[in-house]
């Protein structure tokens, strides 16, 4: 044991009073319109530096087995905090301790030179990863067969497009396994054979590592993912404890910063992401009509007003959306609305079994029946039936 009470053999991060400033520039706003008057202000008032605090006195610790949630809304910190563990900051002030090796799902673009080939990157990406270049001698095949850019090898990297420079990027920060995986939110653009593989992949460095540390949106995915949670707040830490409860600082947070906004301003909140899943898909009473039932809610707490559902691209309205009290995902996500349950009625003309509706079906949440964009994860039976059409 070291003197802080860790074994040193194994991976941890502990981190104490950790804050980060960065200065920034700011150009005061100019009066002057016409070009003279532009050229003697940009000359003789030029930005001002001030310097910001991003993260302030943020205590951390993580151990082997750990499975860390980063929490908090848009411009929290998150990445921020993931930068600094990541050694891309260097803190102001505090002290941080990481030990094992650590492999960052960042940013999939890093290391890359536009102007040299898809070889090339390899070798430039894979050593800014600290790996030793005879090592990637021998991963350079299965790194290009996994990002299938076989035929492009000798193609320099601008040629590319981002989908294809994605994989790449992904192929490369996988390819090996670390102790310590730091994620941020990946959404990936890859086609869908390339996203089943590269989740297939992400489960196994997932479950391989001792530590992981995840920052998302997404609820389902952190709940899938992680033991634990910290919800950041302005650059603080707010909240440090199991997932479940940070999950619900995380929640409550939203929709107390939600209902100041309403008391401020009679409008809606925008930017909210609605998230939620469908359970059950059964025919109901009327033929070529569908009973839904699911749950969702938006980022903000508040329970969306649209649902439809999507066949071959065309969008199915619900009617009769009927709302109910689910505790059960209300414990599960730590949400603070329990009136998130749905049963909706669908109608999809010419069919009849859910089993005839196909694989090309999502079903989407929104803020009103006029916006529906974000789809609603399937429970794997709902999966198994579609899956068994014909
Ligand atoms: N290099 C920088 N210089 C100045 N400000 C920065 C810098 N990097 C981040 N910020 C600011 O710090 C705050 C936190 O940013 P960060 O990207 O960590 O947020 P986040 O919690 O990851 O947000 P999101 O959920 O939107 O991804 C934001 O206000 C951002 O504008």
């Amino acid at each position: 044991m070291c003197r802080c009470g860790y074994d040193p053999m194994s991976a941890y991060i502990r981190a104490r009073n950790l804050t980060l400033d960065v200065p920034i520039f700011l150009q005061p706003d100019r009066e002057a319109t016409g070009w003279a008057g532009m050229l003697m202000g940009a000359a003789f008032d030029p930005p001002r530096r001030r310097t910001i605090r991003l993260l302030e006195d943020l205590d951390l610790d993580v151990r082997e087995g750990d499975r860390l949630a980063i929490l908090g809304r848009n411009g929290a910190g998150k990445s921020t905090l993931l930068r600094v563990l990541n050694r891309v900051y260097q803190p102001t002030r505090g002290q941080l301790e990481i030990q094992g090796s650590c492999q960052a799902l960042l940013n999939m673009s890093l290391g890359f030179n536009g102007e040299a080939t898809v070889r090339e990157n390899i070798f430039l990406r894979g050593v800014a990863m600290g790996l030793k270049s005879s090592f990637l001698r021998d991963q350079v095949e299965s790194i290009l067969e996994f990002a299938g850019l076989q035929h492009k090898v000798g193609h320099r990297l601008r040629t590319l497009s981002s989908g294809q420079r994605l994989r790449l990027g992904f192929a490369i920060s996988t390819s090996v396994q670390h102790d310590i995986m730091l994620m941020d939110e990946w959404v990936g653009t890859g086609d869908a054979d390339f996203m089943a593989k590269a989740r297939e992949r992400m489960r196994g460095r997932v479950s391989g590592s001792k530590i992981v540390v995840l920052a998302s949106h997404s609820v389902g995915l952190l709940r899938d993912i992680c033991n634990k949670g910290i919800v950041l707040e302005g650059g603080r830490l707010v909240h440090a404890g199991d997932i479940t409860s940070s999950l619900k600082c995380y929640h409550d947070l939203l929709a107390r910063l939600r209902a100041e906004r309403q008391a401020m301003i009679e409008a809606p909140a925008d930017g909210a992401h609605v998230y939620g899943a469908i359970e059950e898909i059964r025919p109901a009473k009327k033929p070529g009509q569908f009973v839904l039932k699911g749950w969702m809610v938006d980022t903000d707490g508040a329970v969306p007003a649209g649902l439809a559902l999507e066949r071959d691209g065309h969008l199915y309205t619900t009617s009769d959306l009927r709302w109910c009290r689910r505790p059960d995902v209300v414990k599960h996500f730590g949400l603070s609305n329990d009136m998130c349950g749905f049963l909706a009625v669908v109608a999809v003309p010419g069919v009849s079994q859910p089993s005839e509706l196909g694989r090309n079906v999502r079903v989407l949440g929104g803020a009103n029946p006029e916006l529906v964009d974000a789809e609603l994860r399937m429970a794997p039976a709902v999966i198994e039936t579609l899956r068994s059409s014909s």
